[in-house]
């Protein structure tokens, strides 16, 4: 499948504002001989899109089918520091921002991972879920479900699986309740660290978790 590139403009902030800027996209790429020729995206969203109107006309719920369906995808999020990738994925709990409990603020994974539940059900054992979470930060990467402190582990290459990361923990689960609990769990490790609850999940009594949280399936190393 190609990539299906997508921009979204954030709000200006209060200081921002304050300062007289103004909105302004300009999107372009350097090709090999140094020439700057336009960079062409799928879908563009304004600064009044809402997350809930991010993920559906991101083609994140097909991407999500595809996952389903045993394919490799990939959601990547790229821009400038501040400019709303964070947030888009995770929505403001990340951050520990205001409005933590809103359902409709939540992000790309969260809404996601909702989809996915619903998506899967009914598969039986025929269908294993399981999750890892790791953050690239400084050139290393880091292991943030591993219990302890995250340590730097070593990505190798092999013939059979290509590149990955040496005993990265892979955690099963089943339930949105212990997949949204492994996503907080993850993000209080990261760099991001998230210094509230995390927001319910909309139609669950989801969102606890925390450093024990549960976790469904066994852990392995890989
Ligand atoms: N669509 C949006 N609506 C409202 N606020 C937003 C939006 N996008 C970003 N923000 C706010 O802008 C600020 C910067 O966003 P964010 O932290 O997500 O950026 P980032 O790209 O992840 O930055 P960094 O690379 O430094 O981690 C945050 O305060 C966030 O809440």
């Amino acid at each position: 499948m190609r990539p299906f590139p997508l921009a979204r403009v954030r709000p200006l902030s209060c200081l921002e504002r304050r300062r007289g800027d103004r909105s302004l996209l300009s999107l372009g790429q350097v090709n090999a001989a140094g020439q700057e020729t336009a960079f062409r995206v799928s879908a563009a969203f304004g600064a009044d899109t809402s997350q809930e109107g991010l993920f559906e006309g991101s083609g994140m719920k097909r991407l999500v089918e595809l996952a389903a369906s045993g394919f490799s995808c990939v959601a990547f999020a790229f821009g400038q520091t501040g400019s709303g990738k964070t947030y888009s994925l995770l929505g403001p709990f990340a951050q520990g921002e205001g409005q933590l409990g809103k359902p409709c603020l939540l992000g790309l994974m969260q809404r996601s991972f909702v989809y996915l539940l619903e998506q899967t059900q009914g598969h039986g054992p025929s269908l294993l879920l399981s999750a890892s979470y790791v953050e690239i930060h400084k050139e290393q990467v880091r292991d943030l479900l591993s219990p302890g402190p995250p340590q730097p582990l070593p990505v190798r290459w092999s013939q059979t699986r290509g590149f990955y990361v040496e005993n990265l923990l892979t955690v099963e689960f089943e339930s949105l309740e212990t997949i949204m609990a492994l996503l907080q769990e993850g993000a209080a490790q990261g760099v991001c660290s998230p210094r509230e609850e995390a927001p319910p999940v909309p139609g669950t009594s989801a969102g606890s978790g925390g450093g024990q949280g549960p976790r469904a399936g066994q852990v392995r190393g890989c």
